[in-house]
Order: C-alpha cells, then sequence, then structure tokens
C-alpha cells in the first residue's frame, strides 16, 4: 500500500458512522458509536422524542412544568422540551418550575442560572420556596435536626410539592393545606417533567433491591408515575445515559450549574453510583438492563402492599394516618424534629406496627434523598 493512501485511510476509522461524512466528535457509552455532533444532535433530540411519541406522555395543549433545578439534566431537559415543542408541534405550553428549598451557597446559586435559562428559553418561571409553604428553610431544618436525616425532610417536602403544582401558576401559594383543598378543579398544570436519567433510575432500581422495598421497586422504573389522583410525572431521560446529557450540554454550550448539594453527602447512593459506572465501563449497555430488570420484576400476588389513602390533616395521599410531610412538620414545629424519622416498613414493603405519637401520628418509611421522588 502506497504510504500516501494509509495516512488518508486513518482518519477515516474515525469518520461519524452515521452520516459517513463528518468526523466523529464522541463514542456514545451506551452503543460505543462514534458520532459527529450534528448527528448526536439528531439521535439524541430523536430518542427523546421517541419516548414521549410511544409513551403518550402529552396531549396537544397540555400545560407542562419542567422541574427546573438549574443542574445539567434539567437544563438540557428545557431546552430540548422547548425545541421538540416547536419542532413536532407538541402545542404543549411550557413553564419552568424550581423548587427553592432555603440552602444557602447551593441553590440560590442554581436559581440564578434558572432565571437566566428563562430569558434564554423564553418559558414562564415560578419558583416555590420551602419557607413560604412550609414555615421552614432547609438551612433553618438542618440548624434543627443536624446534617443526619436532613435528606428525609428534603425528598418529602419536595414530592409535597409536586401537589401544588397544581396551584402555582394560578396564583400564589400561601400554605399547603388550604391549596390541596382546593382540589383539581382549580387544576392548572397537567403534567411535570423532571430531568431523572437512566444512571439515576439504574441507581433506584438497585437501591430499592438493596432495602428490600417492593413498592418503589414496582413503580421506579415508570416513565410515567403518579396517575392515581396526584399530578402525572413524566421522566423523558428515562433511557438517556448521563455521559450523553453532560455531553449535549457541553456541545451546545448551556448554561447550568454544577455543584452538588451542600447539605447531601448522599453516600449510599453515591456508592450505588459508582457500582453502575464501573459495571457500566465493562458492560456498556449495563444501566439500560439494570432498568429493564426492574421493569421486568413482577411482585408476588400474595405479597402485602401498603395500602393507599388520604392525609387526615391536608389530603395528600398517605398509608398512614397523617402523611409524612404533616408528621415532619408536626415534629419540627413541637420542637421535636426527629419525630417521624426512621424506618418502619417491615419485609416485602409491609407496613409494621409504628410507635404512636400525640395525636395518633405513625413513623412510616423514609427515604433518604429520593430524587425519583420529586
Ligand atoms: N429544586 C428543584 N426544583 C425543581 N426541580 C427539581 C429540583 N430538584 C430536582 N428537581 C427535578 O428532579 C430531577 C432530578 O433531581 P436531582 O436531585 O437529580 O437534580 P439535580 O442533580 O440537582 O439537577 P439535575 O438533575 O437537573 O442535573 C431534576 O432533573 C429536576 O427535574
Amino acid at each position: 500500500m502506497e504510504e500516501s493512501e494509509a495516512t488518508t485511510k486513518k482518519p477515516r476509522s474515525r469518520q461519524c458512522c452515521i452520516c459517513k461524512d463528518r468526523r466523529a466528535a464522541l463514542k456514545r457509552p451506551k452503543n460505543l458509536e462514534q458520532i459527529c455532533r450534528e448527528c448526536f444532535y439528531d439521535a439524541f433530540e430523536e430518542e427523546i422524542h421517541k419516548v414521549i411519541v410511544q409513551n403518550q406522555l402529552f396531549k396537544p395543549g397540555e400545560r407542562v412544568a419542567v422541574g427546573a433545578s438549574g443542574g445539567k439534566d434539567s437544563t438540557v431537559l428545557a431546552y430540548v422540551m422547548s425545541e421538540l415543542n416547536r419542532r413536532h408541534q407538541y402545542g404543549l405550553e411550557l413553564f419552568l418550575l424550581s423548587v427553592d428549598e432555603g440552602i444557602t451557597g447551593y441553590r440560590d446559586d442554581s436559581l440564578e442560572t434558572v432565571k437566566r435559562n428563562e430569558i434564554q428559553y423564553g418559558l414562564p418561571l415560578k419558583i416555590v420556596s420551602y419557607k413560604d409553604l412550609y414555615g421552614w428553610s432547609m438551612d433553618e431544618i438542618v440548624k434543627a435536626i443536624g446534617l443526619k436525616n436532613n435528606c428525609t425532610f428534603c425528598g418529602v417536602f419536595r414530592r409535597q410539592v409536586r401537589e401544588l403544582i397544581y396551584f402555582v401558576f394560578a396564583r400564589p401559594v400561601v400554605s399547603l393545606i388550604p391549596a390541596l383543598d382546593r382540589g383539581a378543579a382549580l387544576l392548572k398544570v397537567d403534567k411535570l417533567v423532571t430531568g431523572h436519567n437512566a444512571d439515576d433510575i439504574a441507581e433506584t432500581v438497585l437501591l430499592n433491591i438493596l432495602r428490600g422495598d417492593i413498592a418503589r421497586l414496582g413503580r421506579c422504573t415508570s416513565i410515567t408515575t403518579g396517575e392515581d389522583g396526584t399530578i402525572p410525572r413524566c421522566k423523558p431521560f428515562n433511557f438517556e445515559n448521563l455521559d450523553d446529557i453532560d455531553t449535549y450540554a457541553y456541545f451546545k454550550k448551556l448554561d447550568y450549574f454544577s455543584t452538588e448539594c451542600i447539605y447531601s453527602p448522599n453516600a449510599y447512593r453515591g456508592f450505588a453510583r459508582e457500582f453502575i459506572k464501573d459495571l457500566e465501563r465493562i458492560r456498556p449497555r449495563a444501566i439500560l438492563d439494570i432498568i429493564k430488570s426492574g421493569e421486568d420484576f413482577r411482585i408476588s400476588t400474595t405479597t402485602k402492599m401498603p395500602e393507599q389513602g388520604t392525609c387526615e390533616r391536608c389530603g395528600y395521599i398517605s398509608s398512614q394516618k397523617w402523611c409524612k410531610a404533616c408528621v415532619l412538620l408536626e415534629g419540627l414545629n413541637r420542637g421535636l424534629p426527629k419525630l417521624g424519622i426512621g424506618r418502619t416498613r417491615g419485609r416485602n414493603g409491609q407496613q409494621r406496627d409504628a410507635p404512636q405519637t400525640n395525636g395518633g401520628m405513625k413513623n412510616i418509611g423514609s427515604k433518604q434523598c429520593g430524587t425519583l421522588d420529586f
């Protein structure tokens, strides 16, 4: 072979395997395809469009809030959702919704990013704060309870905030209880989308197995959850790897905030994350395979699941007399911040009898840093 031929052949092996024309700019972790930027944008956006269409996530005319933390995933989500909405004429009215947990040096900075995103993407932004809703910011809660268990408060309160999305675009939220009392009649937002990605979901499958939490294992892989009377939440990035989202944000030069929460060392989830990343290095499909395993688990019909009712105090769904948020709030307001902290689920997700507290409240199972529970 002539030398000049050999040198011209070498770069050809790094050609994009899709367009066979441009130079490959990355290797996708999930299939090891070497592709160029343009084909990557197309492939990534098309995969999300497919998830939206195949799972019928939205209907024309719906009002959809993007849970915007200012982090990479939700920033990419807001950007891609507005692009796809325009390109494929979904007919959605999109909003950004941010929850200000009141964490100085973390959320205040990330909210500044979301405020810029509001202008960059032309999406109206609504910020709701724990302080306004519950009377407590996370800074104050950490002062009262310390660093241990603070994620339980944050996860539970954030989940409850989800229900308020019904109302936040209608009027300022003054308190939790009247807001919930007004019920679905005032529904203003039809769906909430979050930036949970395939890595998050694989981690959660693994954590639910490790904790023996069958109830959550059964629902953590669903692309849409919460149709049981609560606002439906959708996860269009269910099958998108974190690395692809990172690359997309980087190539598109999106404006996001990338600091970890200062109160959330999140050690247990962190180990699961590392473990999954190690597996992915050996077997690129590992993350998608774990999700598939989670989807395919069948729960025996003889397994007793928690019965779903409503909280006597605020009306939020609860398998106990009072929902977790009301128990935690009561503890905070009575100067007993540890009330409601602790795990009381038995094996197979069955409820064990928990110690009675004043007002007939019972402990219910807690969950650290429930990113899937937003
Ligand atoms: N404070 C918040 N306000 C609004 N949405 C939030 C907030 N925190 C989390 N979410 C939503 O839940 C998803 C997963 O939460 P997670 O804790 O993994 O977010 P993050 O790592 O802070 O940011 P991101 O996922 O955007 O990179 C986010 O992608 C976002 O859609």
